[in-house]
């Protein structure tokens, strides 16, 4: 049996036909020396690519290193030969380490979190692609050969990321049939098995709707050897491929391109729909609600992208929450805290996250630090959008014994140093002519908790409310939005105190959630505030308490 290597891509095909066209060369004596040097060029060239291209991509997962080598090691004949695959499997059909590596990336760049893949194989791919998932992510893998999900499950059970794979055995088309009327759609689709079938997968995951919004569809093999463009073609997996290429390039639901990596990957994508309703003249009406705003969808309104923010109090906390949303939004973030270093550790958060961010020392409480504090952002990025008043203070005591000293501390951080951050930051937006100010007030600010004895915060939270109200009145035309969010009880490590931690079963059964706030429950609501998608909102108290203010 030979064992010569069948070449599979174009460029292995171009370095068998240079090697051959070499040994050509050598043969015949009277060879220009300039030719025998650039078919040599050519050679390197061609040859060198997909080495370097091996060594250049980030290394695979040992679990994927692992399925390589055993799907390499695997006698794929003598399984066939045993009747324990339906087909002879060609190992070369393995997805592999770059193309994976491309599918991982793909799906990490459209953030993905459902994928369907028709044609697993050894489950290369599959695992490639689940690796890229979030945690809660899934990957549908449709196989034909019950063996190879014997073959590939005990490596995706040693993997992490195994558990997001769901292999379906079984003929693929009759899988997307079940998928379909399951109403299942995706956010990536990698076809990848019998060519000739290519275009009615294709075909049916269109008609029916089975790629989400924004949804990609990769193709294997698309170049197939360069047969799909040579004259001389007569496979029939290149004509089929062909035939492929150019319907989908005929199709005008699609934009699509075709990468030369490996045996060629199509990728294909729906264009948008305000382009679909215009081709299809269709009754629908192509309005904001049917495009978007700006031809922006609700999630995209959402962004920050470009926009400038400071957080005060967000050394930690719900502050420290607020930084890390806003910025994964996509603002630049001023971290602003009493305490620097915890500030600073929070940029450090930040960068490593790819958000940029400052960090600045500040006690709001001080009209010079809080004007201090605006000119830092200023002079630093040239703009504040949002400003988020959030630090704040409380102390405990009955009112009969609530000395002013408490109360004025309070009050001057938690009411007077709003309003001062309300202030200079309003000077400037009111300037700009925009600006997204979000204030941190409290379910306090509504009902009394109990049974701690909070007068100085529940009465300076209250006048924070009055305070955002005030503000988002009189600065709303001149397109500076005032809100607050109001916080129920949140577990942070100050309720763990040994004063407090006996209230906390109280609590709960004061809490129709049946759970404390996690500072998490908290950030979807400061980048809506912070974002235009709330552009029509000002001098609203968004209450986030679990239900609690109202048993
Ligand atoms: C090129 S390999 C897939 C490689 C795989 N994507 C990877 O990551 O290594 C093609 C696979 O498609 C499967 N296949 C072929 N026809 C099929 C069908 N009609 N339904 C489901 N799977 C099929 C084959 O059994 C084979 O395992």
């Amino acid at each position: 049996m030979s064992t010569e290597k069948v070449p599979d891509t174009p460029v292995e095909v171009i370095v068998d036909l240079l090697t051959k066209a070499q040994d050509i060369a050598a043969s015949c004596g009277n060879v220009p020396e300039e030719l025998t040097s650039h078919l040599q060029k050519a050679l390197d060239i061609a040859s060198g690519l997909d080495d370097y291209l091996e060594k250049m991509t980030t290394q695979e997962s040992e679990q994927l290193a692992e399925l390589f080598k055993k799907t390499f090691s695997h006698d794929w004949d003598q399984v066939h030969k045993e009747g324990k695959t339906m087909f002879k499997l060609p190992k070369e059909c393995i997805t592999g380490h770059v193309e994976g590596q491309t599918l991982k990336m793909l799906i990490h760049m459209s953030q993905a979190k459902r994928v369907l893949e028709i044609g697993m194989f050894t489950g290369y791919g599959a695992l490639s692609m689940a690796e890229a998932l979030p945690e809660d992510g899934c990957l549908v893998a449709c196989e034909l050969e019950p063996y190879l999900k014997e073959f590939a499950q005990p490596i995706f059970d040693k993997s992490p990321h195994g558990k997001k794979i769901n292999v379906k055995t079984g003929n693929a088309m009759e899988t997307l049939k079940e998928l379909a009327t399951a109403g299942e759609q995706f956010d990536m689709v990698f076809i990848d098995a019998d060519k000739n079938n290519y275009i009615n997968y294709y075909k049916f995951i269109m008609d029916n709707n089975m790629l989400r919004l924004r949804g990609v569809i990769c193709i294997d093999n698309s170049l197939f050897k360069a047969r799909v463009y040579l004259n001389e073609t007569t496979d029939s997996n290149g004509l089929a491929l062909r035939e492929f290429n150019q319907f989908v390039s005929n199709d005008p639901r699609v934009e699509q391109v075709i990468v030369p990596l490996r045996d060629g990957l199509t990728l294909i994508r729906r264009v948008p729909p305000a382009a679909e309703c215009f081709r299809h003249q269709c009754k629908i009406t192509d309005d904001e609600v049917f495009r978007g705003v700006t031809g922006r969808f609700i999630l995209d309104r959402m962004r920050l992208d470009g926009k400038v923010a400071y957080v005060t109090g967000a050394g930690q906390g719900i502050g420290r929450a607020f930084a890390h949303a806003l910025g994964e939004a996509g603002a630049k973030v001023a971290v602003v805290d009493l305490d620097g270093a915890k500030a600073e550790t929070v940029v450090e958060e930040l960068f490593l996250k790819g958000i940029n961010a400052i960090s600045i020392t500040a006690d709001i409480s001080k009209s010079d630090d809080v004007q201090r504090m605006i000119d830092a952002i200023v002079s630093k990025w040239g703009v504040i959008h949002i400003g988020c008043n959030n630090a704040g203070i409380n102390m405990n005591s009955a009112s009969e014994d609530t000395s002013l000293e408490e109360w004025d501390k309070t009050f001057n951080v938690n009411l007077r140093g709003t309003f001062m951050c309300c202030q200079a930051a309003g000077r400037v937006m009111l300037k700009q002519g925009y600006g997204k100010i979000i204030n941190t007030a409290s379910m306090a600010s509504l009902i009394v908790p109990h049974p701690q004895k909070q007068l100085s915060y529940n009465t300076s939270k209250a006048g924070v409310v009055k305070l955002t109200q005030t503000l988002g009145t009189e600065w709303a035309d001149r397109g500076v939005h005032v809100n607050c969010i109001s916080p129920g009880i949140v577990d942070t490590p100050l309720i763990h105190s040994e004063s407090l931690r006996p209230l906390v079963q109280r609590w709960l059964s004061d809490i129709p959630a049946g759970r404390l706030a996690q500072v998490t429950d908290l950030q979807a609501a400061v980048v809506y505030l912070a974002s235009d998608a709330s552009d029509y909102m000002t001098g609203h108290n968004l209450v986030i308490e679990g239900g609690q203010s109202l048993w």
